[in-house]
């Protein structure tokens, strides 16, 4: 799949809760807004970047990632969990397969994206799993069908990030595929001011 025949979707609308102050995607990891890292691992393997977020998220979010060539597709109610978040980003996503990545994961691997594209193949989805957890927020997906499938689930009230798989055609990304390629760092992901300052550690050192 060429490289403008694919698009990223960065989830960027959840609360950092557990972060306890200030959105954990414009903190400041090593000299960089995290969600701007993350941003700049994608965009060599992608044509489009869209990153999904609230109204209000808008503005911190276009000035963190100044410069970089992004869009944005604002969740319609905000605080409707990261499956809707998903389904917005896909509906504004001009390809025919995209990847979803959380924002907070700013060590997201290309060979690793550049690989679910080249899985998806004939399916609906192509979804690592780790340790048992299927890694839906670092994951390819057929946009439309995916969408579709997320709308009927939330229109039912099933807003479980699976919830709309059960109706899709998807393979697995196994673990072991991962570890050799060296690539399960990929999904670290920061949600406290101590994960932050452990991702800083491996970025620049202690
Ligand atoms: N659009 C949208 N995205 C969400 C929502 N909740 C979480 N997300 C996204 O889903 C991904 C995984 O969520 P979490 O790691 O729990 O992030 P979070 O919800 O901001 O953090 P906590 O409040 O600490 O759980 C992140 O990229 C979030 O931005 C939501 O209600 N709407």
């Amino acid at each position: 799949m060429a490289r403008d025949d694919r698009t990223a979707v960065v989830l960027a609308g959840g609360r950092s809760t557990r972060f306890e102050g200030g959105d954990k995607l414009l903190a400041d990891l090593a000299g960089e807004p995290l969600v701007r890292r993350t941003v700049m691992r994608l965009a060599p393997v992608v044509g489009t970047v869209v990153v999904n977020c609230r109204a209000d998220q808008r503005d911190p979010l276009a000035a963190a990632l100044d410069g970089l060539d992004v869009s944005f597709a604002v969740d319609p109610e905000p605080d409707t969990g990261p499956m809707a978040g998903i389904r917005t980003g896909l509906r504004a996503a001009p390809t025919a397969f995209a990847v979803v990545v959380a924002g907070d994961m700013p060590f997201v691997d290309p060979g690793l994206v550049e690989h679910l594209f080249d899985r998806i193949g004939g399916h609906d989805a192509a979804v690592p799993r780790i340790d048992g957890w299927f890694q839906t927020t670092q994951a390819a997906y057929r946009a439309g069908r995916m969408a579709d499938a997320c709308d009927r689930a939330l229109a039912r009230g099933d807003s479980k990030i699976l919830a709309p798989l059960e109706e899709l055609d998807w393979t697995v990304i196994e673990e072991a595929t991962l570890r050799g390629h060296g690539w399960l760092d990929s999904f670290e992901n920061v949600n406290t001011r101590t994960e932050l300052a452990a991702a800083a550690e491996r970025l620049h050192g202690p």
